[in-house]
């Protein structure tokens, strides 16, 4: 049984189709448009799942008018009905003696409010990303009626300063709609700033007077978003939980990645953070997992016939997961030097979208089934060995007359680091499904181009009749599905075919889906999707601590190997196709990366 309070109206965010997520999803949409009696205003609506979708068992009531606020529960005279909208049909239930003007009703007075403060809002993941979804979710309605945003760091500013950095960072990117300007500036009005150390519990108690100002005495939920870098988190933790959570609503924080560099600073970690939060307070963030063909996966596999068959040793002859950037670590260099590509984008961003190609069928999509089977799954991999990697690191390569940096050309590099840019690595699910699959993960910056992807290479036809038309290249005409995550998503299949006319020559073609053909919608940003998780207590798509657990013990022993080894990277020049080791390291695995020769699904 679910228990909800009124709290945001957002159009766009229906897509959920479990059942807890509907409640939601409902919820945030239902707007009691016909209160069936005077002085009958549901303020609590008990949802429960049912065969024929969700119902209404039990509503509560304000009974008597503003003063006394009695609540009671009341039964029902009839089913409580889902009208199109999702809006709920509460039937009429015996009015009380004496009933109240409704229109006189402060029906507003208790509804709650949340309180978002963005934590390092000076920084460049808070202009970037955090301000502009916040944005976006208003423009689209995905906020809550009452609603403060909060930036909060060392850098002396005002309200208006806060609010002059956050609208160069605006956009009305969502279609060319009306009013943009209009809203802009009603968003901005409703954006605070407080100056504070991250370790002053006094400077978060001025927040937390703050925010009570703009919270007007309705129940305040709080979530805090740390936008900060990781040696500063628990010391903004203690202080937001000891002086500036909030007494009566839910208190949540967001914490960004990384989680830790090992297995042992991140148990540390979720150790620290534990002393002043609960595990349901902590929303680790992958944005990854907002990824719209990410989230498509499941998606994917679970609700078309033709593909879940086929997901298996017997069907797959490897999976692989690129990641490639064209620009390299200009302006992030302190930070990635200590981490370092596998860090960076294997063991979270790529892990994590292995984890979900190759679960098991999940009970339901409710966030704990969905996380036990990642966590399953990802148990059930063998740790990475150091023969299964390769690493490299971009060097200076000048261009059409442009000289492009070397990594360790970054002031904040070392110039004798080992800090790899670029990584390969083939990786085992030691379960029944995908024994003996190679899964081969590649990530790297200073490439030749920018792309994330999912490649599926399935098995040769047995006894295929056209192999003589085909030619020797067999492994080269099998089937492959690739779910393009970025840039230009897509998801395409690549068949064989005849080519028309009398002879018999077959061709490779693409059963092409283009997102930007096929949907005149723009892609919200993945930051968009988790901010509003986690705004709904949504836990589906933040990483639990033994999935981190899990994902850490997989990559920690090469790690170290690497470090104690001081394994010299293979260098290769800025915007290359990276190390040619990598072809190496497929090769002894029969695999041959796809994105090479690949021209993608526009043919
Ligand atoms: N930027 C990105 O694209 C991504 C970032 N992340 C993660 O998000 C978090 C924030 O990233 P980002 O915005 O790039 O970080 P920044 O380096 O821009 O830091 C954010 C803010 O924290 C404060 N700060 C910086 N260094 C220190 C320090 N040594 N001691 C105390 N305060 C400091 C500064 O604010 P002030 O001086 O005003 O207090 C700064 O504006 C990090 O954990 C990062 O790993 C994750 C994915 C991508
Ligand atoms: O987490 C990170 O992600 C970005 C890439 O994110 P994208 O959404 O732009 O693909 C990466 O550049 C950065 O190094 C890493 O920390």
């Amino acid at each position: 049984m679910a228990t909800y309070s009124p709290s945001t109206h957002c159009p766009s965010s229906s897509a959920y189709s479990n059942n807890s997520s509907l409640i939601n999803r409902i919820h945030q949409r239902t707007t009691f448009p016909s209160i069936p009696r005077k002085g009958f205003r549901p303020t609590k609506l008990y949802l429960h799942q049912s065969s024929n979708g969700v119902s209404v068992s039990n509503a509560v009531h304000v009974q008597d008018g503003a003063k006394s606020m009695k609540e009671s529960p009341v039964e029902s005279d009839g089913p409580v009905k889902i009208l199109k909208d999702g809006i709920l049909s509460v039937p009429p239930v015996t009015p009380p003696e004496e009933s109240i003007d409704v229109a006189s009703f402060d029906f507003n007075k208790d509804k709650s409010t949340v309180s978002i403060t963005v934590v390092g809002a000076s920084g460049d993941l808070a202009k970037k990303k955090i301000f502009p979804a916040l944005f976006a979710l208003y423009y689209e309605g995905c906020l809550p009626e009452h609603f403060t945003i909060f930036g909060y760091a060392r850098s002396k500013m005002t309200d208006a300063e806060l609010r002059t950095m956050v609208s160069k960072t605006l956009t009305c990117r969502i279609d060319q709609r009306e009013n943009c300007g209009e809203k802009m500036d009603h968003f901005l009005e409703r954006c605070f700033y407080h100056p504070g150390q991250y370790d002053s519990p006094e400077n978060f108690l001025e927040l937390d007077k703050k925010l009570k100002e703009h919270e007007a005495g309705r129940v305040a939920n709080r979530l805090f978003y740390l936008s900060i870098p990781p040696n500063i988190f628990i010391d903004a933790v203690k202080c937001a939980s000891s002086s500036a959570s909030s007494a009566k609503g839910w208190t949540r924080v967001i914490v960004e990645k990384p989680f830790g560099r090992d297995s042992e600073s991140s148990s540390a970690l979720t150790r620290s953070l534990k002393q002043y939060l609960d595990e349901d307070q902590i929303f680790r963030i992958d944005h990854y997992l907002g990824k719209e063909l990410v989230e498509n996966l499941s998606v994917l596999r679970f609700s078309n016939l033709i593909f879940e068959p086929l997901w298996s040793r017997q069907y797959i002859r490897n999976v692989q997961f690129i990641f490639a950037e064209d620009f390299g670590t200009e302006g992030r260099g302190g930070y990635f030097d200590n981490y370092g590509i596998i860090r960076d984008i294997m063991q979270n961003h790529l892990l994590q979208i292995l984890a979900l190609f190759a679960m098991e069928t999940p009970v339901s999509l409710d966030a704990e089934d969905i996380r036990n089977e990642k966590v399953k799954v990802l148990r059930s991999m063998r740790p990475l060995r150091l023969d299964d990697v390769v690493t490299g690191q971009y060097k200076s390569h000048t261009r059409g007359g442009v000289k492009y940096p070397a990594y360790i050309d970054d002031k904040t590099v070392p110039n004798d680091s080992l800090t790899p840019t670029f990584a390969a690595a083939a990786l085992f699910i030691d379960n029944a499904r995908w024994d003996g699959v190679p899964f081969l993960m590649k990530a790297g910056k200073a490439l030749h181009d920018r792309r994330t992807e999912i490649r599926v290479q399935f098995r040769h036809v047995p006894g295929n009749l056209y192999n003589k038309n085909i030619g020797p290249g067999l492994d080269v005409a099998t089937n492959e599905l690739v779910i393009r995550v970025q840039p230009d998503e897509a998801i395409y299949l690549k068949i064989n075919n005849k080519v028309p006319g009398l002879g018999m020559r077959l061709d490779r073609s693409n059963l092409n889906l283009l997102y930007a053909a096929r949907y005149s919608k723009e892609i919200p940003d993945a930051y968009e999707r988790l901010l509003l998780d986690a705004i709904e207590g949504e836990r589906r798509l933040f990483i639990r601590s033994d999935e981190l657990d899990a994902a850490w013990s997989l990559f920690t022993p090469v790690l170290k190997e690497l470090d104690d080894k001081k394994i010299v990277p293979e260098y290769y020049p800025y915007g290359s196709r990276g190390p040619v080791g990598s072809h190496y390291l497929a090769a002894r695995y029969k695999v041959q990366w796809g994105d090479v020769g690949d021209v993608g699904s526009q043919q």
